[in-house]
């Protein structure tokens, strides 16, 4: 019974299913409504659900139930904090699990590689504490010691997330040669340490430069054939999947935004008792979320997004279109 049909036991599966119909479409499901469904397991549902319509199980000789055993844990070791939370997590899948189905995609990746892309996204921000890199390397915490202020958080994420797959009941890559383990481990790494912000500038730049110099076959598909390229497209996905709140439908951004300024101001109320510094729009008695969301989206997201859709033109114009209306949106209430 652990199965179900989307890898938990809730007893109201054909909630779960009717909400679960639009996993293949941008903005198809809302998350929030599959966290109360399906007994707050949002990530193990959407991961579970996506993985059997990849036929990974069947690909992979993967024993479901050590796939939901490792899930379940994993998602347990995702922290209440209001935004960093598995529902976050879940969403990142989700997304990505829609702009690999990109038609100029099409049979471009291998499906180590699209499932090293699921996993990577699922653990991407597990044990999240709700305080950002900044905030660890400004206080030397016991992360930021650990790692040596180089991608505090992210290392910290691969470090729980392959732990966590050492655990008993939770080596479902058991059937995996030591070629594949070894490379869905380092194209995982390479793809958590690329949603570290600081890395997003030089991340945008590799991908200009593929679309400037993209090779694109008779069929319309993009012709990745190193690893460097091909890891880059990778990195690049679950980096715009990460940041693509503001390219949804306007009903789950809103959502999204909420829950994050609540972290942000937590974070500020954590530095104003410590009388240190407060982060760049974390201070609740100082903060325009309109204005920052606007910015956000002309300086950070519009032209990550841009360049992707010029990538897999012309397959993301509705993600483009989604993220203008709703700058427009913010912009009104300016
Ligand atoms: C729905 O709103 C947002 C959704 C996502 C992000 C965002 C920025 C960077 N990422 C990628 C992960 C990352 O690096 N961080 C580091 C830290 C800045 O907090 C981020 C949360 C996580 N994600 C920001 C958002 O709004 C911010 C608050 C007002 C404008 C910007
Ligand atoms: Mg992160
Ligand atoms: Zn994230």
């Amino acid at each position: 019974k652990i199965m179900g049909n989307f890898g938990v036991v809730i007893g109201n599966e054909d909630a779960l299913a009717k909400e679960l119909e639009g996993i293949d479409m941008w903005g198809g499901i809302d998350l929030f409504k599959i966290a109360d469904i399906s007994n707050n397991r949002p990530l193990t549902s959407v991961m579970y659900t996506i993985c059997k319509k990849r036929d990974m199980f069947v690909k992979f000789k993967l024993s479901p139930v050590k796939f939901l055993t490792y899930m379940m844990t994993l998602e347990d070791h995702y922290r209440e904090v209001p935004y960093h939370n598995s529902l976050h997590a879940a969403d990142v899948v989700q997304s990505v699990h829609v702009l690999l189905s990109s038609a100029a995609l099409d049979s471009v990746f291998t499906d180590l590689e699209i499932l090293s892309a699921l996993i990577a996204s699922a653990m991407h921000d597990v044990d999240h504490p709700g305080l950002s890199n900044q905030y660890h390397c400004s206080n030397s915490t016991e992360l930021a010691i650990m790692y040596n202020d180089a991608s505090v958080l992210e290392n910290h994420h691969l470090a729980v997330g392959f732990k966590l797959m050492q655990q008993n009941h939770c080596d479902m890559f058991e059937h995996f040669t030591q070629k594949q383990w070894q490379s869905l481990r380092k194209m995982s790494i390479d793809m958590v340490l690329a949603t570290d912000m600081s890395k997003h500038m030089q991340l945008l730049a590799n991908l200009k430069t593929m679309v400037e110099t993209k090779k694109v076959a008779a069929s319309g598909v993009l012709m990745l054939d190193n690893y460097t390229d091909r890891i880059q497209v990778l990195q690049n996905m679950v980096h715009c999947a990460d940041l693509s709140n503001s390219a949804k439908p306007i009903e789950l951004y809103k959502k999204w935004v909420s829950v994050i300024i609540d972290e942000y101001w937590m974070q500020g109320d954590v530095e104003r008792q410590a009388g240190l510094e407060i982060s760049p729009m974390c201070d609740r008695h100082n903060t325009s979320i309109e204005r920052s969301q606007v910015m956000f989206i002309d300086f950070v997201v519009h032209p990550l997004l841009e360049t992707w859709a010029d990538l897999v033109n012309p397959y993301a114009q509705e993600i483009i279109n989604e993220l203008s209306d709703n700058r427009e949106y913010y912009a009104s209430l300016i």
